[in-house]
């Protein structure tokens, strides 16, 4: 064969091969489309102008692409001048495969771009885009998982500047830094969730999961396949397949284990082997897995009593007690209370659209709770005074409604102190005394001014009399 022959031969081959490829495409696309150079449709089949919502395929004529096809790349195709020969293109119900080709003159100038949908009839492609799906769906789970899985809060978020929160904070901050198990200790409501998710927030580990579990709120029959995971085939039913627990959820982040006192001790003598050998098996496997957590412990009750008693593990108890962070009750912290007011009515500000104010009595009257549930008690309190009045400004009547009875602080707390504070003198501290007194009886008695009296034993004006050279307001 000469060189010419096989050049004419190659020469028609070709146009039947273009020709060809055409019309396959035509015949198996389900929707076709052309534009013009300034990616105005020129022309589009019925059949995909209805998959746009469109009765007519007249009516996509002269509009920009973009108006009858979302996503579509058919503009930039045109202005560069470059196919892109195979796409996805995302619709709300099964995506499309796409593909999008210029138009060019007899001089090689751009004059428009043809666009092909290829769908249904492509089987070839069809695990191909069930694995795309697939990977979208997961994607999108994870997304959300991870999402759930970040700090919720920083140390921001813990406010007061008391002695007692600003060590609290110190020992905090000083707990991210390190990769040693932090252990939180405090009475309920102190805010030992915030202040683990702040530890997790500002730790190298910040980006990877922060996984809570809290040993008194599930059954201690399903507490050990929580935390470890299932292998396949240790159930029967829905976790037949087996199933992660939070130690593996957590790899390479945070585990915050809440209410660790109320661990059973057999599930003690496991997560002692986490923190010493760093490995653990899934309930009903023989394999063992390893595991990197960071562990923050929280509880409310006294783990040296619960040593002392043998319902704590000794071994386990030092092994946590790396950084112990002692938050202390609100009552011991009564400093705090204007900040976190504000920041609570802040807050409630947001939600209802209404600034509110504490009044100095109002402030007077919390200063006289013990708040047994701490912060968490104050944020109800708040929010429950302010769904049941209609001011926005929040005085001790209101507050002590919402309250119900108040509880007044242990005696040797709420007791002036009996030594002299620097510079002063024996009347001052008597007038102090007098002050903490008669608020704390107009706290008890809701500000009345004839109940405090009464209980007293003051007649009504030398008690006003009594309120007003001290400053007092009822
Ligand atoms: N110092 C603080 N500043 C701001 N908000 C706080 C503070 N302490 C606690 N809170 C808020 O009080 C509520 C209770 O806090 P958190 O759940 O962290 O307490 P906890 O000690 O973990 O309680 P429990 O032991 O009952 O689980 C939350 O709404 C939290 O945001």
């Amino acid at each position: 064969m000469s060189d010419n022959h096989s050049l004419s031969d190659y020469q028609s081959v070709r146009q039947l091969a273009i020709r060809s490829l055409f019309e396959i495409f035509e015949q198996f696309s389900e929707g076709t489309v052309i534009v013009d150079r300034d990616a105005r449709i020129v022309w589009i089949n019925q059949r995909y102008a209805q998959r746009f919502g469109l009765d007519d395929a007249e009516q996509a004529i002269g509009r920009p692409v973009e108006q009858i096809i979302p996503g579509s790349l058919m503009r930039e195709v045109v202005s560069s001048g470059r196919p892109i020969l195979l796409d996805i293109l995302d619709m709300a119900k099964d995506p499309l495969v796409v593909m999008r080709v210029p138009i060019r003159d007899d001089a090689g100038a751009v004059i428009g771009g043809i666009g092909f949908a290829l769908f249904d009839e492509l089987r070839t492609l069809s695990p191909l885009l069930t694995r795309y799906q697939r990977m979208q769906a997961e994607l999108a789970s994870t997304r959300s998982l991870l999402q759930a899985r970040q700090a919720k809060y920083s140390f921001g978020h813990f406010i007061g500047t008391s002695p007692g929160s600003l060590e609290v904070k110190r020992r905090a901050r000083r707990g991210a830094a390190s990769e040693a198990p932090v252990l939180l200790l405090g009475e309920t409501g102190t805010g030992k969730e915030l202040l683990a998710h702040a530890i997790h927030a500002s730790s190298p580990r910040a980006d990877k999961p922060f996984v809570s579990i809290n040993a008194a709120a599930i059954p201690e029959s399903l507490l050990e396949a929580e935390f470890f995971g299932t292998a396949p085939g240790a159930f029967t039913g829905a976790d037949r397949k087996g199933r992660p627990g939070k130690l593996q959820i957590a790899q390479g982040g945070t585990l915050f284990l809440d209410e660790i006192g109320d661990m059973p001790l057999a599930l003690q003598s496991k997560l002692l082997r986490v923190l010493q050998e760093k490995e653990f098996e899934p309930v009903g496997s023989n394999e063992v897995l390893r595991s990197d957590i960071r562990l923050i412990a929280a509880t409310s009750i006294d783990l040296n009593a619960a040593v002392r008693e043998g319902r704590f593990r000794a071994d386990l108890f030092y092994r946590i007690n790396v950084l112990p962070i002692e938050i202390p009750p609100l009552r011991k912290r009564l400093d705090d209370l204007p900040a976190l007011c504000e920041a609570i009515l802040d807050g409630l500000r947001d939600d209802h659209q209404t600034l509110y104010e504490l009044d100095a009595d109002g402030l007077a009257l919390l200063a006289q709770h013990a708040w047994p549930g701490n912060v968490r008690e104050l944020r109800n309190l708040l929010e429950r005074t302010v769904l049941l009045g209609d001011r926005p400004q929040i005085d001790a009547a209101a507050l002590h409604s919402a309250l119900g009875t108040l509880q007044p602080l242990p005696a040797a707390t709420s007791a002036p102190s009996v030594t002299l504070a620097a510079g002063q003198d024996f009347y001052a501290a008597r007038e102090e005394f007098e002050r903490q007194l008669i608020r704390s009886v107009l706290a008890e008695q809701a500000g009345n001014v004839d109940a405090a009296a009464r209980r007293l034993g003051l007649g009504r004006s030398t008690l006003y009399k009594k309120m007003a050279a001290l400053g007092l307001s009822s």
